[in-house]
């Protein structure tokens, strides 16, 4: 291991971490079974969507017009956003500083990025090329950045856009229906028939930026549907062994 703590090759360069890619819709079980099974694996979680959420919230707090791309990346240019990648999650958005302001602290936004009115708003922000371009740089620094062995990235694009090399790549699926029992289930308060309603318009507005439904070329679909937690992060776990076994072999 290097001073950084990053794993280090022969020739003692730091060596890129193992790239996990995962994308697919709303409430397929991305984050939750991604975190569950990096934790496992010894990785690193990088949840793409808290970025594009803590977005849309600095945009709102600002009082940018989220439909307009300039001012959203405008934005983009002089906030500042910290994810951790290990253990629970936590996220904090610096402001931008008014004109002879100070900065603000940076905010604590880990729950507020989860509201639904968050979630009714972030493909305003995260239907722009350019905006999509400068996060998917920023993400590509945390990962080279982060020194650990191995990093699980989740988000709707990561498997063709972000990550389309990555040694592993899965898509994350389930029908419109049980992803909507488990919504419902994180938001007391709301019906089922409303969730559904919302997660359906939200992954169509989404769809016409990346398809997320169906699997890339080289990249395994997993159909959580009828499979319970466990069961989902055993069977991601088992695509990333399998894979690094093929790998030792053709080494
Ligand atoms: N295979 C599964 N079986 C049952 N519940 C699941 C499963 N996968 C995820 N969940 C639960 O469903 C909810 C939504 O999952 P989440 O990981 O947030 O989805 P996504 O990131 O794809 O939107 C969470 O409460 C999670 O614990
Ligand atoms: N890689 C990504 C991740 C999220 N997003 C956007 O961010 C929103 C929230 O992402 P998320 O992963 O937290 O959403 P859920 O699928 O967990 O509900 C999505 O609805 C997309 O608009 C994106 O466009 N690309």
């Amino acid at each position: 291991m290097s001073a950084a703590g990053q794993p280090a090759d022969a020739a003692g360069e730091t060596a890129a971490p193992l790239l996990v890619a995962i994308d697919g819709p709303a409430g397929s079980g991305k984050s939750s079974v991604s975190r569950e099974a990096a934790g496992r694996l010894g990785f690193g979680i990088l949840d793409t969507g808290a970025a594009y959420r803590a977005l849309a919230w600095a945009a709102l707090q600002a009082g940018v017009d989220l439909d307009d791309d300039g001012a959203v990346l405008a934005l983009l240019e002089s906030w500042g956003f910290t994810i951790t990648m290990r253990g629970e999650q936590w996220v904090t958005v610096t402001l931008p500083a008014a004109e002879g302001v100070v900065p603000s602290d940076p905010v604590d936004v880990t729950a507020a990025i989860r509201e639904p009115s968050i979630s009714g708003q972030v493909s305003r922000v995260s239907k722009h090329p350019e905006v999509r371009e400068r996060l998917n740089a920023m993400f590509r620094r945390i990962v080279a950045e982060s020194g650990l062995p191995g990093v699980v990235i989740e988000g709707r694009d990561i498997t063709t856009v972000v990550a389309p090399d990555a040694p592993v790549r899965i898509l994350m699926t389930a029908s419109p229906e049980v992803r909507a029992q488990r919504r419902a289930g994180e938001l007391p308060g709301l019906s089922h028939e409303q969730v559904l309603a919302d997660i359906v318009a939200r992954d169509a507005k989404d769809a016409q930026v990346v398809d997320f439904f169906n699997p890339a070329p080289g990249v395994t679909l997993v159909d959580t549907s009828e499979l319970d937690f466990e069961q989902s992060v055993g069977a991601v776990i088992d695509i990333v062994r399998t894979a690094r076994k093929a790998a030792e072999v053709s080494e």
